[in-house]
C-alpha cells in the first residue's frame, strides 16, 4: 500500500525506484522470490542508489522488498539467488559471476544521505545484511531475521559478521551465525539490531514519518553524524569519509575561499584576517 505522491523514477525488470517529497524508495521486486537479489537485480540498486546520492534534493532512502506474494507471505529479501550461483559467484545474463552486493553495501553506507530499511518479512543471509548496512530498520510485526550461510554453503565475513558484532555484541553476532536461527522483530529490537516494530499496515507510513522528521534537520550536520558513525568502523575508508566532509566543510569557509582567490589572482593571501581558534 502507497500512502504517498510517489513519482516513478525509471522503470526496471527487478526492481521499483520511487520518489517523492525528499524522499526516495527502492524496492526489490522479485517476490515471488522473496526478493532475492541476481546480479542484474544488484545493478539496478546500485543505479538507484547512485541517483540518489547525487540528487540534492533527496535526503533519505527508503529501501524494501516488493510483496505480501500471492501465497500471503512477505519478504524484505532472501539474500542472493541460489538458482543463478555458480561456483564463481552469483551469475547474470552476461555470464561473469559476481558477488557485486558488495558494492552495494558500501554504497549505502558511505553516501552521505539517511538510508532506513523497511523489513516485512524475511530478511535472511545476504538480505539480512542488507538491513543491517543501512542507517535504521524499521520492521513490520511479522518481520523475521537471520543467516542461514553456514547452513547452505556461504558466509559473508565482512560488514555481515565484524559489522554485525559492533550492532549486538559478540556474543550474539556468533549466535547468529553458528546457530543459524530465525528471530522475530520483537526480539530482533531487543538485541538492539533494529530501531522500532510497527504493524505491516503501518510500515511504509512510519518510514516516512522517521524520513520526514529527518528531513528537517540539517543535511551537514547528519552528513558529519554519518561519516563519524562509520570512521570508527571503517578504517581508512571511514577516515577518508570524515576528512572529506571537513574539506568540504573548509571549501565553504571564507578562510579557504581567500585563500583560493588569492592563488588564482596570483597575489598573497591576507592570513591574518583569520583567528587561529583555540
Ligand atoms: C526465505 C525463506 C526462509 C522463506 O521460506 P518460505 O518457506 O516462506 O518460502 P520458500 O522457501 O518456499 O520460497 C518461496 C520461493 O522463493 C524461492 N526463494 C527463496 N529464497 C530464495 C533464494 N535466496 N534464491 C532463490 N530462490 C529463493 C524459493 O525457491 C521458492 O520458489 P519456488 O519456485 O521453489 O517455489 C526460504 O525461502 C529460504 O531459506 N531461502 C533461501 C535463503 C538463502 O539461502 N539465501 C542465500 C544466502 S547466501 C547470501 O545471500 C549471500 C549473498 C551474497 O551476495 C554474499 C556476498 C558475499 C558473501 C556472502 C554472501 C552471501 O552469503
Amino acid at each position: 500500500m502507497s500512502f504517498t505522491n510517489w513519482q516513478e523514477v525509471k522503470t526496471y525488470s527487478d526492481i521499483l525506484y520511487h520518489k517523492a517529497d525528499g524522499v526516495a524508495k527502492v524496492t526489490i521486486n522479485r517476490p515471488e522470490k522473496r526478493n532475492a537479489f541476481r546480479p542484474e537485480t544488484v545493478s539496478q540498486m546500485f543505479e538507484a542508489f547512485c541517483d540518489a546520492r547525487e540528487d540534492q534534493s533527496i535526503g533519505v532512502v527508503l529501501l524494501t522488498g516488493a510483496g505480501p506474494h500471492t501465497d500471503g507471505k512477505y519478504a524484505f529479501c532472501a539474500g542472493g539467488d541460489q538458482s543463478v550461483r555458480g561456483p564463481m559467484g552469483y551469475v547474470g545474463g552476461d555470464g561473469v559471476p559476481r558477488l557485486n552486493v558488495l558494492d552495494l553495501q558500501k554504497l549505502i553506507r558511505s553516501m552521505p544521505k539517511v538510508v532506513i530499511a523497511l523489513v516485512a518479512g524475511y530478511a535472511i543471509g545476504g538480505g539480512h545484511v542488507l538491513q543491517l548496512v543501512c542507517d535504521l530498520t524499521i520492521a513490520a510485526d511479522n518481520g523475521i531475521f537471520g543467516q542461514i550461510g553456514p547452513k547452505m554453503g556461504s558466509f559473508d565475513g565482512g560488514f555481515g559478521s565484524s559489522y554485525l558484532a559492533r550492532i549486538v555484541g559478540q556474543k550474539k553476532a556468533r549466535e547468529i551465525w553458528y546457530l543459524c536461527r530465525q528471530y522475530s522483530a520483537q526480539q530482533a529490537l531487543d538485541m538492539g539490531l533494529i530501531n522500532t516494530v510497527v504493524p505491516v499496515a503501518d510500515l511504509e507510513a512510519e518510514g516516512l514519518k522517521w524520513a520526514g522528521e529527518i528531513m528537517q534537520n540539517s543535511p551537514l550536520a547528519i552528513r558529519c553524524l554519518k561519516s563519524g558513525f562509520n570512521a570508527d568502523v571503517d578504517g581508512q575508508s571511514g577516515i577518508q569519509e570524515l576528512a572529506g566532509n571537513a574539506t568540504l566543510l573548509y571549501y565553504m569557509s571564507d578562510e579557504a575561499k581567500e585563500f583560493h582567490r588569492a592563488q588564482r589572482e596570483k597575489r598573497k593571501p591576507d592570513a591574518r584576517k583569520f583567528p587561529w581558534l583555540p
